[in-house]
């Protein structure tokens, strides 16, 4: 079994009037593992969240990190001791990057120099240029202030990652980008993380575990993603992980079976694609064949934009998606390299599905 990092034990929290924000939470979160706790507005996810660091204080209950009850540790230092990510980056609007991200060192004692030197290395931590760390957050873009909070949450090296609805103000595309870049950090950090979003793609895709909490702090349902998708543990978690709960599933199934196609393809540079009268599809790619849309059989219209790619190892939920957003039915799968290895068919992407969809229900 995983070792608890954080304890609630029978917490609740009441503001003034009305009915509790959290109520007689107990939950169990494990060290090294991210913890997502998802829920409609209202439901106490931030409320729990910052009890954690003693932001707020539980109105009757325990918490414990490492097995130490926090209401016994100055919150300054508790905070100091856990990184804090929330939605705006919250970064400093007169400070350079870099000295945004040395906040907590210099408060640790840490000195300037060496600060901004372990700064600069974060800079890199989460994907930014090292250009960037002489500039103000306001020149920066909404995704590369969230990553310079990420690397201002990191940069004291704490065990606890805190992240309240960290990527929500961004674009779907920087949203799906700085996802991945977390969960590539965390298997090299292995901190323990609670995440808070009310977004249950995301939590499904970042959470070792979800916790769902029903309006009225209450929780709904504790388990591992897969779980939550596969068996709601009553209506409100049904509605709330919706219709679409079959297609986020397959994102929990490797699609290495499916099967890789030859294609025909034209080259960009000698535009074969613009007047094609061929009657099939074909993949246009640039020199080194990676692919950069599709010419139609019917009217040469020229370059048409592919849909997602399919890389080895994805999911069935990729190889589904890669199918069904092509123009031309056939989803392109790229090597490492970016470079074409075939594409895959929508009905033969079905079929798996529907072999692992009885596998399913032998073992249940
Ligand atoms: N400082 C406060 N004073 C009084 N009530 C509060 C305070 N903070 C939160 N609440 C109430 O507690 C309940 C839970 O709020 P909380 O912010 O924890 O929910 P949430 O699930 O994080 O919601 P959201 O996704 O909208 O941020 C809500 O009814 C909210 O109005």
């Amino acid at each position: 079994m995983a070792e608890a990092m954080i304890e609630f034990k029978s917490v609740t929290k009441q503001y003034q009037g009305g009915q509790p924000a959290v109520d007689a939470l107990t939950m169990s979160i494990d060290k090294g593992a991210i913890t997502v706790f998802v829920g409609p507005s209202g439901c106490g996810k931030t409320t729990s969240l910052r009890m954690i660091n003693r932001m707020v204080e539980p109105t009757s209950g325990t918490i414990t990190v490492a097995g130490e009850d926090i209401s016994q540790v100055p919150a300054a230092q508790l905070r100091r001791s856990m990184g804090y990510v929330m939605q705006s980056s919250g970064l400093l609007p007169h400070r350079s990057v870099l000295d945004n991200i040395a906040t907590v060192p210099r408060l640790n004692g840490v000195p300037k120099a060496a600060a901004r030197k372990r700064a600069a290395e974060l800079l890199d931590v989460v994907g930014l240029a090292s250009v960037l760390g002489k500039r103000y957050p306001s020149q920066l873009s909404g995704g590369q202030q969230q990553r310079v909070g990420v690397a201002r949450a990191l940069a004291a090296d704490p065990p606890v990652l805190l992240m309240d609805e960290p990527f929500s103000a961004v674009d779907p595309v920087v949203r799906d980008e700085l996802q991945q870049e977390l969960l590539r950090l965390q298997r090299e950090l292995a901190k323990t993380i609670v995440f808070v979003t009310h977004d249950i793609d995301e939590a499904t895709v970042l959470g070792d575990k979800v916790a769902v909490f029903a309006v009225g702090g209450k929780l709904a349902q504790y388990s591992a993603p897969e779980e939550i998708l596969r068996a709601p543990a009553n209506d409100f978690v049904a509605s709330f992980v919706g219709r679409d709960r079959g297609f986020r599933h397959l994102a929990f199934n490797p699609a290495d079976a499916v099967t890789l196609h030859p294609v025909t393809m034209v080259n960009s540079s000698d535009g074969q694609h613009a007047g094609r009268q061929s009657g099939e599809w074909a993949l246009v790619v640039d020199d080194d064949s990676r692919p950069l849309g599709w010419s139609s059989p019917r009217d040469g219209a020229g370059l048409i934009p592919g849909g997602s790619l399919f890389r080895k190892g994805d999911t069935l939920r990729r190889a589904l998606d890669a199918a069904l957003s092509s123009p031309s039915g056939l989803g392109v799968a790229v090597d490492d390299d970016g470079r074409v290895a075939g594409v895959l068919k929508a009905p033969e992407v079905l079929a798996l599905i529907e072999e692992v969809r009885h596998h399913r229900e032998d073992a249940t």
